[in-house]
């Protein structure tokens, strides 16, 4: 399924004016992409790869047709990470063209993202996160704030391959349920659809990662944070972002102080 066979869905008006709008309709066009490659027949590393390189492909397509003056920090763009330039611009798209490539090649699962946010003059100022085998993508245009679900323990959204001993440290002092899954893009958007209270990563990850499902947090009113509570920042020269907390906002303080309380080597 090459990209060139893929059938564009034609854009919004929205789209030429509204970064927003680009964002949710840009993630969403790559998700719908991915779902094709994933009927390729391919498998493995040939499948993840041909996701990794087809959703790529797209965005930045999308990206030189709608928003030609910008530049792109892309995961697939290898020369993007280090490109000294983007720092000097105005304006940054920061992508994750597949997140969770890993689940996205054990069909039928469905805890992969593709992630499109915007930096602007050290902030990010609009994202999308499509999760495109669930049908759905969060957004800055219309994401809202997470209803309240009390539940007995608190659940802590959690990387089903690598957990971070950090966590289970965590865990055992607030009394909370784990709760796996794939991708950093799906595992923020369970805190902003109730489906979990909190996420936490520590040992790696880049600003790819973490930048969409970050704004879209930010505009449901979501915590996020590094672990030791200091702002994320993006667009940086090193675009290693190796740590990350995202819960709801009432139970920031106590998630950030059991990370403070937990053993120094467990962090990493
Ligand atoms: N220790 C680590 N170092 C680098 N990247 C990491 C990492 N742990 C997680 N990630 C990245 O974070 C994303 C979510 O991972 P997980 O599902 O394990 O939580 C994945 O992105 P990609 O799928 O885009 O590579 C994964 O590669
Ligand atoms: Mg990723």
């Amino acid at each position: 399924m090459p990209a060139s066979s893929f059938t564009r869905g034609l854009a919004p008006d929205a789209v030429a004016t509204d970064d927003h709008a680009f964002a949710e309709w840009a993630a969403t066009e790559a998700g719908r992409l991915l779902l094709q490659v994933r009927e390729s027949g391919l498998e493995g590393k040939e499948l993840k790869n041909a996701g990794d390189r087809e959703s790529n492909e797209l965005l930045l397509s999308l990206l030189a047709e709608h928003r030609p003056e910008d530049a792109v920090l892309s995961e697939e763009s290898l020369a993007s990470h280090g490109d000294a330039t983007r720092r000097d611009a105005e304006r940054v798209w920061i992508i994750d063209p597949l997140d969770g490539t890993r689940e996205f090649s054990e069909p039928p699962r469905d805890d992969w993202a593709v992630h499109v946010a915007l930096w602007s003059k050290g902030e990010l100022i609009a994202g999308a996160v499509a999760l495109p085998a669930r049908d759905v993508t969060f957004s800055t245009a219309s994401v809202k704030a997470p209803e309240p679900t009390p539940t007995p323990a608190l659940r802590i959204a959690v990387s089903r391959t690598r957990a971070p001993a950090l966590v289970h440290d965590v865990a055992k002092t607030l009394g909370a349920e784990l709760v796996p899954m794939g991708s950093a893009g799906v595992k923020v958007m369970a805190v902003i659809d109730g489906s979990a209270d909190a996420y936490i990563h520590a040992g790696g990850q880049y600003e790819w990662d973490s930048a969409a499902p970050v704004a879209v947090a930010r505009a449901a009113g979501a915590h996020t944070s590094r672990i030791d509570g200091s702002p994320l920042k993006y667009n940086q020269q090193e675009v290693l972002l190796p740590d990350l907390v995202v819960c709801r906002s009432e139970v920031a303080e106590q998630v950030l102080n059991a990370i403070a309380d937990a053993p120094a080597e467990a962090a990493g």
